[in-house]
């Protein structure tokens, strides 16, 4: 398979202290993966970087984005978006002040010509919950059904890439079994997804490879088998 997306060397700084000395991390069309570390590391700032949310003026240091066989890195994020690239940011960023239904149409979109788009029906049929909730406001939902939408929102983009930053955080265990099963759908489905979360054993279920970064360096990145077989990684590099 072909890389989808490749980060080569990426160095980023907020202002003059630099955080990211040199990310690398390859995906392929269908596949998922995972970006893993304690907090700080430099997950959020990698996965910001990608959407061309880095911090102005000094940003991207060094490094190539390459998404689709273009260069991207240095865009800004409304570009990256049309380019097929969707992000779930942590804390949802859902519209308080508009309903379930419009969060969902406001930025709908099928750029790509997909055969099958992502519908409000398909969106509700992922999510029931959110079907029942769609007369609601944003600020009159919980957590778990915030992130339900915040999903289905960068779904009705019909991207190509899917990202979530910190998928099930704050998240009660039951509604994150919600999350995981939508994730699990959405890869048998052939979504491209990169995905940010501390639950290791979740992921390794959900993924097909991982990176670990620490103080803005990948210190570890192999398949779902190995991180399985090498619980001295969890321990060293995640804390569990
Ligand atoms: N806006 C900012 N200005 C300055 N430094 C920042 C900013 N955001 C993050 N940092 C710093 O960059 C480093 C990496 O942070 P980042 O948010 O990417 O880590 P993370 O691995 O996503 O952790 P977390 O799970 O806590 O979000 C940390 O040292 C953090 O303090």
């Amino acid at each position: 398979m072909s890389a989808l997306l490749e980060i080569r060397g990426l160095e980023v700084a907020y202002g003059q202290s630099q955080v990211l000395f040199g990310i690398d991390l390859t995906l392929a069309e269908g596949e998922v993966a995972t970006l893993l570390g304690r907090n700080g590391m430099g997950k959020s700032t990698t996965l910001r970087a990608l959407c061309g949310l880095s911090p102005a003026p000094a940003g991207i240091l060094a490094g190539a984005i390459r998404f689709a066989g273009e260069e991207i890195a240095g865009r800004p994020p409304d570009r990256i978006g049309r380019g097929g690239i969707a992000l779930v940011p942590e804390g949802r960023q859902i519209f308080a002040n508009l309903s379930v239904r419009e969060n969902l149409v406001a930025f709908a979109a099928n750029r790509r010509g997909v055969a099958e788009p992502w519908t409000l029906d398909r969106v509700f049929e992922l999510f029931p919950r959110l079907a029942e909730r769609q007369q609601n406001m944003g600020n009159q939902l919980s957590g778990g059904e915030q992130q339900m939408l915040a999903i289905g929102r960068a779904l009705m983009t019909n991207p190509r890439l899917l990202i979530l930053d910190e998928a099930t955080e704050g998240l009660a265990p039951l509604v994150r079994e919600e999350i995981w099963q939508c994730l699990a759908r959405l890869r048998a489905a052939g979504q491209t997804t990169l995905v940010v979360d501390k639950y290791v054993e979740r992921l390794i279920a959900l993924a097909d490879r991982h990176t670990i970064v620490e103080r803005g360096r990948v210190v570890w990145q192999g398949s779902s088998a190995e991180l399985d077989a090498d619980h001295g990684v969890w321990h060293r590099y995640l804390g569990v």
